[in-house]
């Protein structure tokens, strides 16, 4: 397939309508996580799996599936959800997978590839080494067939649920292994040992799937600094790592990289590198946040929601940073905690010297809107929690600010951020939740194109223990330019 005939992979902002996504739906390694390990395993608690399947995760697939690839769903909603049918329409090992190639499914992908021999051996040998395997182990992968091997490379389990590898469980957040920008795929390198086998997976996905074969040149791997395996083990500067969810397009010239838990200034340093080198964007804005647990990415503090409207922490607003009407002791004091401070600084390719800062977020985003999409309409922040402590962080903590754009203004959320969900009601937005939506759509009361201005709930009670939002358990790939 060449790429002129039908573009797979381009993605020129972060709302231009959505038209192809990578996903990966909780998979029976989240139902493995113990409690000793959760904190390991990047989630603060455990997960009730099925709840998270069939009353959380599904919901986002059909939602998925009615923006992006209506004819496999569209009236059929009763027969899929019917009990007897036991949700084979979502599980990729099944006849009755939904098999998308719109909302495409990891697992069904990483089954593909292991038809071929040569792949099989080489992904069985490294997963194997990665994961310590027995030889006797690594033999009875060789015996699975490639949808066998597939789920048991993800979940860690073979038949009988017996456990020979830890599971992936942050599989799901399919934003953290790439990211696309423009025409190039940007390879990701975890900075916890819970996620590298997500990595290797994905190399092994995106450098062998047909559905990539016009893309192989356009494949971006972040080299390790020289001499790196001689480096300390923790703490050194010139770690390389970088995690998706610290990456974002916002125009097809722009790129914003963020320097934060997961993702290093060394990283950050060879990404603005290479893609100045190979022409990929002219303009790099990294974004320093400060190194917590909660902030772990750019994208946990803010997304974009519209041309002209941002969901965003209130903590790196303006107005907390210049400590407007906090007494003067006070504002000297706090001003002298830098490392909770964040710094902004944009790179240009034609003089990378001469950079420009911005003090806060606000400033930045604003200068996005106005004058990198030309927008002329007033440029708005919505605030988590609607700015109130202290539900402001609570909410963060929620994925209040980690929204995903099916299009411009309609983003996918959580449900129990109350207050960011009134702030977004003030700010003029419609209030659906996905269950209501679908019902509609199923009786053709609503259409995705007809929608405008509207934030999508979906239940959240267990998807939200595993520390991430709709925005993290998405890779898009593909994207309607918005200009
Ligand atoms: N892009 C994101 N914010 N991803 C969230 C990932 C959450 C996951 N539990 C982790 O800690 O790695």
């Amino acid at each position: 397939m060449s790429r002129k005939e039908k573009k797979v992979v381009q993605v020129t902002s972060e709302v231009g309508r959505l038209r192809r996504l990578l996903v990966h739906s909780p998979d029976s390694g989240l139902g493995k996580v113990v409690p000793s390990k959760a904190q390991d395993w990047l989630f603060e608690d455990i997960v009730h799996l099925e709840t998270m399947r069939k009353k959380e995760y599904d919901y986002y697939t059909k939602v998925l599936m009615y923006f992006l690839d209506p004819e496999k769903i569209r009236g059929r909603l009763h027969q899929i959800d019917a009990p007897e049918n036991n949700r084979h329409f979502y599980k990729p090992e099944k006849p009755d997978f939904y098999k998308s190639d719109k909302v495409v499914e990891l697992e069904w992908l990483l089954a593909d590839i292991l038809h071929d021999q040569e792949i099989k051996l080489k992904l069985i040998s490294s997963v194997c080494a990665v994961e310590g395997c027995s030889y006797a182990t690594q033999n009875e992968l060789l015996e699975l067939s490639p949808t066998q091997l597939s789920k048991v490379i993800i979940s860690g389990t073979i038949e009988d649920d017996r456990l020979i590898f830890p599971p992936i469980p942050n599989f799901i957040f399919t934003r953290d292994i790439g990211i696309v920008i423009n025409e190039y795929v940007l390879l990701n390198k975890p900075a916890k040992t819970a996620r590298l086998r997500e990595a290797l997976l994905a190399k092994y996905i995106f450098f062998n799937h047909p559905l990539f074969d016009a893309y192989r040149e356009n494949i971006l791997e972040i080299p390790d600094t020289a001499h790196h395996f001689l480096l300390p083990r923790d703490g050194d500067e010139k770690k390389v790592t970088l995690e998706g969810g610290d990456v974002m397009v916002v125009h097809k010239d722009h790129l914003l990289v963020g320097i934060s838990e997961r993702t290093t200034m060394e990283a950050a340093h060879q990404v603005v590198n290479m893609l100045f080198k190979r022409n990929v964007v002219k303009k790099i804005t990294i974004i320093k946040i400060p190194r917590r647990r909660d902030y772990m990415h750019i994208d946990t503090i803010f997304t974009q929601v519209k041309r002209n409207v941002w969901v965003m922490l209130g903590a790196f607003s303006k107005k907390v940073i210049k400590h407007e009407g906090a007494d003067p002791v006070e504002r000297i004091l706090e001003g002298n905690k830098k490392e909770d401070k964040i710094r902004i600084i944009q790179f240009k390719k034609k003089d990378p010297e001469n950079p420009v800062f911005f003090d806060n977020l606000e400033d930045l985003l604003t200068d996005i809107s106005e004058n990198d999409l030309d927008c002329k309409e007033k440029v708005k922040f919505i605030y988590s929690g609607n700015n109130k402590f202290p539900f402001d962080t609570r909410e963060q903590w929620t994925d209040s600010c980690n929204l995903l754009a099916l299009k411009e203004g309609v983003v996918l959320g959580y449900d129990r951020n109350d207050k960011t969900v009134e702030a977004f009601r003030d700010a003029g937005f419609t209030i659906v939740q996905v269950k209501d939506l679908l019902d509609q759509f199923e009786k053709e009361e609503a259409t995705p194109d007809e929608l405008e201005d509207t934030l999508i709930l979906i239940p959240s009670a267990e998807l939200s223990r595993a520390r991430g939002g709709f925005h993290c358990m998405s890779m898009p790939l593909l994207r309607e330019d918005i200009d």
